[in-house]
């Protein structure tokens, strides 16, 4: 059965890093998603998201797609199912309000990876390593932002704490190894 690694958790847990190694160390590509938001430094068009104007994304059909700020975040089945017809496990990053919409279509086939940290200040950390604007942290790191795991998505999340990348890297093994012989 075809699966998808679906991959949540607040900003700067490490959801990119993650979908990136899988990618290069097992073949299992990240599925991209489509934004308004303006490209960071680093990032890349088409590898990183699909960047959209307001009007291109008025008119992408989405699966779901959520709001966060002023700037708009799209999924699309159609993307999934072409990623799905070159590889049987894929990843997509979203937000928890995303994960919820794909576990409730397509549960059987999603491994729900929600990646943390052992505290916020981690997080801080980071993303202030990364660059990011420190007013843009603080709103990343509260309210509906943090992307919290609700207790009605415990059941159904695999949680992984990356505080070390080698722990990480090594679990991160052990899931594919079960998921390619499930
Ligand atoms: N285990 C780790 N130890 C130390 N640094 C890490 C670890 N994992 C990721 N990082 C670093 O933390 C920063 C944030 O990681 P990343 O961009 O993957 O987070 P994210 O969850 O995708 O964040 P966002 O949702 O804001 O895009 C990056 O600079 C990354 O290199
Ligand atoms: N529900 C969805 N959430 C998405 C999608 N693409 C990304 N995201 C999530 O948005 C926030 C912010 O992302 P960032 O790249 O600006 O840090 C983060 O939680 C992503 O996981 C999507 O298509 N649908």
């Amino acid at each position: 059965m075809q699966k998808l690694i679906l991959i949540a958790g607040p900003s700067g847990a490490g959801k990119t890093t993650v979908s990136e190694y899988l990618a290069q160390k097992f073949a299992i590509p990240r599925v991209l998603t489509h934004t308004t938001r303006p490209i960071r430094p680093g990032e890349i068009p088409n590898k990183s998201y699909h960047f959209e104007s307001e009007e291109s994304f008025s008119q992408l059909h989405f699966f779901e797609h959520v709001q966060y700020g002023s700037y708009q975040y799209g999924s699309s089945q159609e993307a999934l199912t072409n990623a799905w017809e070159h590889h049987d496990i894929v990843s997509l990053i979203v937000d928890i309000k995303g994960a919820a919409s794909y576990l409730a279509a397509i549960r059987e086939q999603v491994f729900f990876l929600y990646i943390t940290t052992s505290s916020q200040r981690i997080l801080a950390e980071r993303l202030l390593k990364r660059g990011d604007d420190p007013n843009k942290i603080k709103e990343r790191l509260s309210g509906s932002e943090l992307n919290t795991l609700p207790d009605s998505l415990k059941g159904s999340a695999h949680i992984l704490v990356n505080d070390d990348w080698n722990e990480t890297k090594n679990e991160l093994a052990t899931i594919v190894h079960s998921l390619k012989n499930s």
